[in-house]
């Protein structure tokens, strides 16, 4: 409660993941550690929800079946739990990731009735999160209409990219409608730099390249705490392989795909959106640990296929750069899997890149080995905590972050 010297107000935020929502409590004034975050992960494959406190505790966990609990059910779950959560501060705002912001807005907004039919306007762009972030602020606004919402975009953190570096080799009114290279995971990359700024400031004002890897995954060229290339596009799908993403394809395909199968747009939306990458090379399934848990050489193959994805994307960021001082592992899998880590590095030895085997082992920090002319570090992310910051800010009730 309020009394035993918890802030009095609060900032609540929810980050909807293809395969996650991810939700904390934030104090409103000073930026730190949430009072509670939790997550429902395994949507789709294994529902399950953690909450954890402060002190890193879990404080509540629940599982429930795959069949019919997707995101909405999820939605509707969390949407509960929160007033306890609150533990009756104030909420002083609600924050949102926004995984489109389009060609309008590339900072965060106060969701009003406007913002909310433009974003609902980017859904097709981004159709496996815009809904799940959508949801909530409908709901919020009808239940709450005083409750300020902000809406915090995933692209916002690359529109300093070099023009070049956005377009597309389409003719120019295709760009001017807004068909360009957006890039996304863009929060995540952003408290990344924040973060490496506090733990290696040399390596932060130098060539990094993060790697969020996760359900969705990407790559990022950061130049001096900015982005200058990225592998995502004009939606989530482009770049690498991901749990059910199929990344970078030959245009070639889709022609394929329509004229031999006779497949529509919302055919190929299915196929690549949420049938392929991990789930659709290995037939089993798109989480990691469960191809790391079986024996078959598909589960095998769609590893190799998604390291190799990773290893070639790395060059194509370091050449955007003319090089790299650091590289940066972050998200689901790019925390937790130090094989893949070790994968990746491997691929990129003849960059000059060395792990440490213990250090990678142990996953936490720096984990170069000594003499590796690139500074690799794991950092785990935290979007909810770059919403949270945005959010207060927004609300003029702290300085802007960065
Ligand atoms: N301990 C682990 N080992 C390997 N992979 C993991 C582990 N924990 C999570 N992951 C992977 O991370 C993915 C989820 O990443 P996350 O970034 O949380 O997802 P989202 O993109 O939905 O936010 C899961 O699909 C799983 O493959
Ligand atoms: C942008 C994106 O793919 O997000 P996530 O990894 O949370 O699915
Ligand atoms: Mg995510």
């Amino acid at each position: 409660m309020v009394s035993d010297g918890h802030p009095r107000g609060c900032i609540v935020v929810l980050n909807a993941g293809s395969s996650s929502i991810k939700f904390a409590i934030h104090a409103a004034e000073a930026d730190g550690v949430a009072r509670f975050r939790g997550q429902v992960q395994g949507i789709g494959s294994r529902p399950h929800l953690g909450i954890r406190d402060q002190a890193g505790r879990t404080v509540q966990e629940r599982e429930w079946p795959a069949q019919g609990f997707d995101h909405h059910a999820a939605t509707g779950e969390i949407l509960r739990l929160l007033p306890d959560l609150v533990e009756g501060a104030r909420v002083l705002g609600v924050g949102h990731r926004v995984v489109h912001g389009g060609t309008e807005y590339a900072t965060p907004v106060r969701v009003d009735a406007t913002v909310l039919a433009d974003l609902a306007r980017l859904v097709p762009l981004a159709p496996l999160h815009q809904p799940h972030a959508l949801v909530p602020m409908h709901a919020i606004a009808e239940k709450a209409a005083t409750l300020s919402q902000v809406a915090c975009f995933d692209t916002a953190f690359h529109r300093s990219q070099p023009l070049v570096v956005q377009r597309y080799a389409l003719p120019r009114r295709f760009h001017d409608e807004g068909l360009r290279r957006y890039g996304f995971h863009g929060l995540s990359y952003e408290f990344i730099v924040s973060r490496l700024r506090e733990v290696a400031p040399q390596s932060a004002a130098g060539r990094v390249v993060i790697c969020h890897l996760g359900s969705g995954s990407s790559l990022c060229a950061v130049q001096d705490g900015r982005s200058v290339a990225t592998t995502m596009g004009f939606t989530t799908l482009e770049g690498l392989a991901m749990g059910t993403r199929c990344g970078t394809l030959d245009p070639g395909v889709l022609l394929y795909l329509m004229d031999t199968h006779g497949m529509d747009a919302r055919a190929i939306e299915d196929l690549l959106y949420r049938q392929s990458g991990l789930l659709g090379v290995s037939g089993i399934s798109s989480d990691l640990r469960r191809l790391r848990a079986s024996s078959a050489p598909e589960a095998a193959e769609a590893i190799a296929l998604f390291v190799h994805r990773i290893v070639r994307e790395v060059a194509s960021m370091a050449a955007a750069m003319g090089g790299i001082d650091a590289m940066v592992f972050t998200g689901g899998i790019g925390e937790n899997d130090a094989a893949i880590r070790a994968e990746v590095a491997h691929g990129c030895a003849w960059l000059g890149l060395a792990i440490d085997a213990a250090r990678n082992a142990q996953g936490t920090g720096r984990i170069s080995a000594a003499g590796s002319r690139i500074d690799a570090w794991v950092l785990p992310t935290d979007e909810e905590r770059m919403i949270a910051r945005h959010t207060a800010a927004l609300l003029g009730l702290r300085a802007p972050p960065g």
